[in-house]
């Protein structure tokens, strides 16, 4: 029987979020604490489709020594708990957020992984991914996971279920890649990174992500903050603009945009759709402190605000 989406987070992390006027380098910074929330890509969009109605189960890698947070967000929000605990504590990231709106990510490092753990992990994610209509691996690596190692994972993931969504960063990234997975949404940072140059117009961006298309990878989305996101797929490109908010954190916003490209496409929705969806679902993360869809009508009337539009071949 098909079980919707299972959401995989091998690095999850606690968020400290919090805000200051601004950060003076050096000095002693008081910050105003917004949340503490049990966070990471994987749990973070398996938060938005849990509000969006559709079934999640969460898995992945969590330390033993501070695993109740995570225990008491997955019983809060119903998510089935398939995570495997390992020694250590998971990691805290510091997230501060200034009047202008940038946000400052101090992400630290965590547990760290052993052989046989990470033996252990393959083996039963395996036996369990093919039940779900979409997997999603998102976030970085811990320490003792190897870049091959994860490629290899990651290509029998995609053999086990072949609508593999993928969202990670620097070397994580370009070894995911490698297995070519349905669908990837990097940020432009982190295409850059990818692509080895800089990509400052539409047109560098919309020729980065053909090239993974060439790669095999059917939907290339790419985030650019403030500015929207661009999706190219076989149908064509388009781009969505959100309007302007009123920034109380960005952190979980390309989390929360993946969250609303699955429940998309889970739904049968058309790109234009599915993207309008998405946009507006990261938009309203922008505005809160913590992911998540707590008023689907003001995701409805978010939805109306985004602007959207066909990238034709001319502008390309
Ligand atoms: N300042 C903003 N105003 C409105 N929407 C935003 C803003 N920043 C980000 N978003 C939305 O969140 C999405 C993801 O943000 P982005 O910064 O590109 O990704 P990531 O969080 O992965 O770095 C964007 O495509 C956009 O839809
Ligand atoms: O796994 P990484 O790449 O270190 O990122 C982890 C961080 O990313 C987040 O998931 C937020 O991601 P986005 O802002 O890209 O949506 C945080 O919850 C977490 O601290």
């Amino acid at each position: 029987m098909s079980r919707r989406v299972a959401t995989i987070t091998l690095n999850p992390a606690y968020d400290l979020v919090g805000f200051t006027p601004e950060i003076e380098r050096g000095e002693v910074n008081l910050v105003e604490t917004t949340g503490l929330h049990a966070a990471g890509k994987g749990i973070n969009v398996a938060k938005v489709l849990k509000n969006l109605g559709v079934d999640v189960t969460v898995g992945g890698l969590l330390g033993r020594e501070n695993i109740e947070g995570f225990e008491q967000l997955f019983t809060e929000l119903g998510l089935v708990n398939r995570f495997q605990v390992v020694e250590g504590r998971t990691r805290i990231n510091i997230k501060v957020t200034e009047k202008g709106g940038d946000v400052t990510d101090l992400n630290f490092s965590g547990f760290e992984v052993s052989a046989e753990n990470w033996q252990h992990f393959k083996q039963d994610s395996l036996s369990w991914v093919g039940q779900f209509d979409m997997v999603c691996v998102s976030g970085s690596l811990p320490k003792g996971i190897a870049l091959d190692e994860f490629t290899d994972w990651m290509k029998a993931l995609r053999q086990q279920c072949p609508c593999l969504v993928f969202d990670s960063s620097r070397a994580a990234l370009d070894a995911g890649l490698l297995a070519s997975p349905w669908l990837v949404k990097p940020n432009r940072r982190e295409l850059e990174m990818w692509a080895g140059r800089a990509l400052p117009e539409l047109s560098d961006i919309i020729t980065a992500a053909q090239t993974l298309r060439d790669q095999g990878i059917s939907h290339v989305v790419v985030s650019l903050g403030a500015d929207g996101a661009l999706w190219v797929n076989a149908s064509g490109a388009w781009l969505a603009k959100p309007p302007a908010c009123n920034i109380v954190s960005t952190v979980g916003a390309g989390d929360s945009m993946v969250g609303g490209l699955i429940y998309g496409l889970l739904m049968g929705e058309t790109s234009e759709h599915t993207l309008r969806l998405a946009t507006a679902v990261a938009a309203l993360a922008v505005s809160q402190s913590n992911v998540g869809v707590t008023d689907r009508s003001a995701l409805a009337a978010m939805m109306t605000r985004v602007e959207l539009h066909s990238v034709t071949e001319q502008q390309q």
